[in-house]
């Protein structure tokens, strides 16, 4: 679905990605962990075209993204769920969903519009008029997931979408994305929060200076001590 190579961003002179490397298969979750300022943003932010690596490549089924503009991106097929959530807080819930719809997908999944996205998170429903900072932290990421999934995305990149949460709406997070990948979806998921990545993942990729320097399953990584202490710091 998604495979990047050699892939070098920087900002100025700054070099953040450093020959990055890795593949994330059909219908499957990779998560990228790593410690503070390993590079994952930038990761995340040169596969969406928020920022143009400086050379290498970055292919989404087959066609070259790397420096594409960022809407032709999304329209190609790969939704983003920021850090941060970045919901609209002078719109609606109802708005900062319809403003992203843009209609059938035409790559033969089946769509999402307000009502399906209502199915998975039946609690935007009931907030449906509420502007967008009226709600809570759990709410706002319900509602940027909601709005990722609007632009019928194959490919969803989610930038931590834990940070902030209580405990019991950090494992509603990990319900859900079981749920997006049991749909067909593939995903690149972005986490600090150990459990949770290791919960919802086929593939754990460890990144530090901007490279990978360990793959493996989730249940190799919660086995190896010194492997977490060295690169995750837990
Ligand atoms: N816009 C920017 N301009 C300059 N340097 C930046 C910019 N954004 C990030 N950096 C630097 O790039 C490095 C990697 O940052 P990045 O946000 O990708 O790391 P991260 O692994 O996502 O960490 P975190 O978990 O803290 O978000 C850090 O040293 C950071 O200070």
């Amino acid at each position: 679905m998604l495979e990047l190579s050699e892939v070098h961003t920087y900002y100025g002179t700054s070099h953040i990605l450093q020959g990055l490397s890795f593949s994330v298969p059909k219908r499957s979750c990779s998560v990228l962990l790593g410690r503070n300022g390993a590079g994952k943003t930038t990761t995340i932010h040169s596969i969406a075209g928020l920022v143009s690596p400086r050379s290498g490549s970055i292919r989404f089924v087959g066609q070259e993204i790397a420096g594409e503009r960022p809407h032709r991106i999304a329209r190609m097929g790969i939704g983003l769920v920021p850090q941060g959530r970045r919901i609209f807080p002078s719109l609606t819930v109802e708005e900062n969903l319809t403003v992203a719809g843009r209609g059938p997908s035409g790559n033969g999944s089946s769509s999402w519009d307000l009502r399906r996205v209502y199915e998975l998170f039946p609690a935007l429903r009931e907030r449906a008029s509420n502007l967008g900072n009226q709600l809570s932290g759990g709410e706002q990421q319900m509602l940027a997931i909601g709005r990722a999934l609007m632009t019928n995305p194959r490919l969803l990149l989610m930038d931590e979408p834990s940070e902030g949460l209580a405990p019991a709406i950090i494992e509603r997070v990990g319900e859900t994305i079981r749920r997006l990948k049991e749909s067909g979806l593939s995903i690149l998921l972005v986490e600090q929060h150990v459990s949770l990545a290791c919960s919802v993942a086929d593939e754990v990729l460890v990144m530090n200076k901007g490279r990978i320097v360990w793959r493996g399953s989730p249940e190799a990584l919660l086995s190896d001590r010194p492997l977490q202490q060295r690169y995750l710091g837990v």
